[in-house]
Order: C-alpha cells, then structure tokens, then sequence
C-alpha cells in the first residue's frame, strides 16, 4: 500500500517542475562597449527570430523623460557622467517592461554592467528567468568611439555621444561591466561576436547562436 501511496510523488513533483521552468522568462543578456551595435543587432534578432528587445538604457531615458519622474535627475546624472544607476530602478523598469509585453522572450540589452546590476538583478529577478547565454559584442575602442561621435554627429540627441562622456562610458565598461562579462565567462554561458565587421556580416555570426 505504501509504494502505491508514494509512486505517484515523483511524477507530480516533475510535473510541476516542467510548470515552473516554463513559466519563467526566456532572456538572453546582451553586452559590449558603447557603440558595438548593440542595439543594432538586437533589432535584427527581433525581426527575424521575435524576441523582446529591452535596451536598458532606453528604459532609463524613457523614465528620464516623464514629467515629474522621481528619478529624472539622478538619471540624468548618471547618463551624462556614464556612471551607473542604482539597480532598484534599472531593474523594476526592466520587470515591469517585461511584465507588460505579455511575451516570453527577451533580449536585455546594455545589462546587467557592474557588480550591483548584477546582484540586484539575481535577488530580485534570478528565480524568474532562464538565462540562455549572453551575448557579447566585442569592439575596439576606437571603432567603437567613431561609431557614437558619427551617431552624434548624426543627430542621435543623445547627451552622452560626445568625446567627454565616452571617455567616462569606456571607463565603466572597462573597470565594471568587463568584470560582470568574465564572471559570465566562468559559468560558460559567453557567446562572443566580432563586431567590427558591417551589420549585416555581424548579424550572420548572430544567427547561428538562434537557429
Ligand atoms: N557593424 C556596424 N558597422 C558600422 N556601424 C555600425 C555597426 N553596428 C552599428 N553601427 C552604428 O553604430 C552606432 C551605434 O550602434 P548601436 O546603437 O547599435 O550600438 P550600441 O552598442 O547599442 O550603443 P550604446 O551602448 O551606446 O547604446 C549606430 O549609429 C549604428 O548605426
Ligand atoms: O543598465 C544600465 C544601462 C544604462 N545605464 C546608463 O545609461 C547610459 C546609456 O546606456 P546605453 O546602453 O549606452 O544606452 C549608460 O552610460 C549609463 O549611464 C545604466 O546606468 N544602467
């Protein structure tokens, strides 16, 4: 009698751990310098394998923008200096984006960039999602500097595509979100593309990592 009682355990506790893992969002992080084509990447994963592309730093400039945002200045701020905004913000944005897509998958464009992004992130959001990999661009400075000062030039309005922020925003990348990219390398779960070939050649290498 006891067996019978217990044989029905394990398939139960399966399936509800089959529930679990599909009710959780699908994302995929993606990384790299300022200017690397991130964005530019991620609109071409959009288009062609549908995810949700989620950058950030949009979500920030959105906020930013909001008449009587509690947290338009201290933004402002952090955009200008390419410092990094507290986690609580970056990432209530990010779940709340993802909440209101009503879609499943994601990309999670210009996140998580240092070390705070990065614990905030698991606490609050490690338990809802599957992280597939992360994507890494991977651009020399130089190439990467041009490409922002050309999207300035070309009138991105953005307040920080110009010499004296990137300076500041390369900065960053490279003392705090490098770090975050190495600690993702050390669980294997780094995808890295040469970015400096065109977008479209990019995007060739992009694909295999989706189909
Ligand atoms: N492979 C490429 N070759 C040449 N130019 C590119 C390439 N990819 C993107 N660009 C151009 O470089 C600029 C930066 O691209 P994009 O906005 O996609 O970069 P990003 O990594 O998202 O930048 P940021 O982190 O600053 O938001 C844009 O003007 C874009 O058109
Ligand atoms: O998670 C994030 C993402 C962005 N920021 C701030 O925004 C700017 C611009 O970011 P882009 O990805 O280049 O659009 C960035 O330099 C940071 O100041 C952030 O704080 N946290």
């Amino acid at each position: 009698m006891k067996t019978c009682k217990f044989m029905f355990i394990r398939p139960v506790l399966r399936a509800l751990q089959t529930l679990t893992m599909s009710d959780k969002y699908n994302i995929a992080f993606v990384l790299g310098g300022p200017g690397a084509g991130k964005g530019t990447q991620c609109s071409k994963i959009v288009e062609e394998f549908g995810y949700v592309h989620l950058s950030a730093g949009d979500l920030l400039r959105e906020e930013r923008a909001k008449l009587g945002s509690e947290f338009g200045e201290l933004i402002e701020g952090h955009i200008k200096n390419g410092t990094i905004v507290p986690v609580e913000i970056t990432c209530s944005l990010l779940e709340r984006a993802m909440k209101d897509s009503k879609k499943n998958e994601f990309l999670i464009d210009g996140f998580p960039r240092n070390q705070d992004n990065l614990e905030g992130w698991n606490k609050q959001m490690g338990d809802k999602v599957n992280l597939k990999f992360v994507l890494f661009f991977e651009c020399p400075l130089n190439v990467c500097t041009q490409r922002c000062l050309d999207r300035g030039a070309a009138g991105s309005g953005r307040a920080d595509d110009n010499m004296e922020s990137l300076k500041k925003r390369f900065n960053t990348y490279m003392t705090a979100t490098m770090p975050i990219i190495e600690h993702y390398e050390s669980l294997d779960l780094v995808r890295k593309i040469d970015a400096t070939q065109s977008p479209d050649e990019v995007f060739e290498e992009v694909k295999k990592l989706f189909t």
